[in-house]
């Protein structure tokens, strides 16, 4: 069995993938200081409390967190005896190679996200990851990420706009179903959730318009199914779809890999 960890700049994701179908889904925040036998008291007693038969025989990693890399490793070496794949390593090859600026590092979310949509959906897509930044990623036709757009995320915003003015408390996102708020916290919220929505259409219609074909919209991330509610944003609401693509990398590096 293929255990897949996407780490991020919030959260940690672990999913046990069988061959078929995803056995479970544990979620932890992401610490670069946690260790490997703290990973593993936390993975074995959800996995026990679940009451799942778990024999891991392959683990790969997506980190946008370089420094938590080094400790999922041990994990992984300690616990199921097996050399993980990391996606950005040279030794993890991609079914689709990103076309972007020579030297440019790619966060592996976005490579792992285009590769689980284009398994799913063909090219031409725009992919919408609601984390801890908000981003697009873009497919050409043939599933190359081929580039897009990063934006500070919905969290991000509310906490910033709690930590510069005195006078504005922190707020948890909601969706408001009026825009003129008729207090703080409303006003807040309408701000965010409001202006969220014209971001991301405004964006996908340029994006639309650059890339001349047309493309499909696929939203995933912790936030997204906020924005799926009320709006007709999106084509795809995906929550797997990053796992998703994991599977896939992992599939193709035991076909075509080095190892
Ligand atoms: N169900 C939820 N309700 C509200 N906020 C959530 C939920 N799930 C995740 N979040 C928040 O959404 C943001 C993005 O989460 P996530 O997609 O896990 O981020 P990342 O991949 O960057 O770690 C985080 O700020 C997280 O706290
Ligand atoms: C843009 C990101 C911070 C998003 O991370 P996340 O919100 O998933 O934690 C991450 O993909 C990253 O660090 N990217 C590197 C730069 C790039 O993708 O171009
Ligand atoms: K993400």
């Amino acid at each position: 069995m293929l255990l897949c960890i996407d780490c991020g700049n919030t959260n940690t994701v672990f999913s046990i993938w069988d061959g078929e179908r995803f056995l479970c889904t544990l979620r932890t925040s992401t610490h670069h200081a946690r260790t490997a036998d703290a990973y593993f008291t936390w993975y074995s007693t959800l996995v026990k409390h679940y009451g799942i038969e778990a024999d891991i025989t392959d683990v790969i990693i997506s980190s946008t967190v370089p420094r938590v890399v080094f400790n999922l490793r041990v994990f992984s070496e300690r616990f199921f005896g097996c050399r993980p794949l990391v996606v950005g390593k040279p030794d993890c090859v991609l079914p689709h190679p990103p076309r972007v600026d020579q030297g440019t590092q790619v966060g592996p979310d976005r490579l792992v996200n285009a590769e689980g949509a284009f398994d799913r959906h063909g090219g031409d897509l725009i992919v919408v990851d609601f984390g801890t930044a908000t981003t697009f990623d873009v497919v050409d036709t043939d599933g190359a990420y081929i580039g897009g757009v990063i934006a500070p995320g919905v969290n991000l915003s509310l906490e910033a706009l709690h930590m510069a003015a005195a006078a504005l408390p922190h707020v948890d996102i909601t969706t408001p179903e009026k825009v003129i708020g008729t207090n703080t916290v409303a006003c807040i919220q309408s701000g965010i959730f409001w202006g969220y929505v014209g971001l991301v259409r405004e964006i996908c219609a340029r994006i639309r318009a650059e890339h001349a074909r047309p493309m499909k919209t696929i939203a995933t991330g912790g936030l997204a199914p906020l924005f799926q509610q009320n709006v007709d944003l999106f084509d795809y609401l995906e929550e797997d779809l990053t796992m998703h693509g994991l599977t896939v990398i992992h599939a193709y590096n035991k076909e075509n890999g080095a190892r």
